[in-house]
């Protein structure tokens, strides 16, 4: 089933410059999507749309089956965004119980998922005196307790340490392997050949490449050659 479905998305800031382009992004359930591009090329922006929390312009979004703006494409869906903002009145348990609470979902204990990322002992804590890397891993936390059927992580992986990574690397595998849909933001290549299925890469706000990861590194080689070789052509 298609649970992410972006049509012909365009967007424009106010200053009028066309930041997206006739842009589609699909992501199925049972799939992980690396959504890459150069800084500015738009992939904040498109997922600010598919979230609604940019206005949509023109094209058509629909999250599981719904439309995006609605009730159902929310609950069904959840977004990391690339920043580590938490409230910071909350401990880490309430800020987990509030996500559970706006879902609607009673969220398992997250005890050992904290000890898994080496933060035992700080659930109870103030998330103002977590370090920048234990918030993201609070993030991630979240998602993989709701476990919605689309999650989207736009660079919330940067910035957490090798162990975490590897763990988070086989928990998103694993929401994959139970039918969730997960776009995955990221600049680290070398994660996305080991855990994405496909990849989509904008650039100045276009989509030029939307194919297998398979099939791109049988190709290329890399991606990371995919993307210089890009960059370096006539073609941009
Ligand atoms: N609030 C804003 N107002 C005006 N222009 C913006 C705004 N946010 C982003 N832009 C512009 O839109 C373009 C796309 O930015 P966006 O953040 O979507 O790119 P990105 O691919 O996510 O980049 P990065 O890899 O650096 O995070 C850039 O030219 C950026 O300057």
């Amino acid at each position: 089933m298609t649970m992410l479905d972006a049509r012909s998305v365009h967007y424009s800031y106010e200053h009028g410059v066309q930041v997206l382009d006739d842009v589609d992004l699909r992501a199925d359930s049972g799939e992980v999507v690396g959504l890459i591009g150069p800084n500015g090329s738009g992939k904040s922006t498109l997922i600010q749309v598919v979230f609604d929390l940019l206005a949509h312009q023109s094209g058509t979004l629909t999250i599981g089956g719904h439309p995006h703006t609605g009730a159902a494409a929310k609950h069904a869906s959840l977004y990391l965004p690339s920043d580590d903002y938490l409230p910071q009145f909350l401990t880490g348990r309430e800020y987990l119980e509030m996500v559970g609470h706006l879902y609607g979902i009673d969220l398992p204990d997250p005890t050992e998922l904290f000890t898994r990322f080496g933060m035992q002992g700080r659930l109870d804590d103030l998330v103002e005196d977590y370090s920048h890397g234990m918030r993201k891993k609070t993030q991630l936390i979240s998602a993989l307790t709701t476990r919605r059927p689309l999650t989207v992580i736009d660079e919330t992986l940067n910035g957490i340490d090798v162990g975490s990574l590897r763990l988070c690397e086989n928990e998103i595998g694993r929401l994959r392997d139970e039918g969730g849909a997960v776009v995955l933001c990221t600049h680290d290549f070398a994660l996305l050949e080991r855990l994405a299925d496909r990849i989509v890469f904008l650039d100045l706000g276009r989509v030029v490449v939307d194919a297998p990861v398979r099939a791109l590194v049988d190709r290329h080689g890399s991606l990371a050659t995919l993307v210089f070789d890009h960059l370096d052509s006539a073609a941009r």
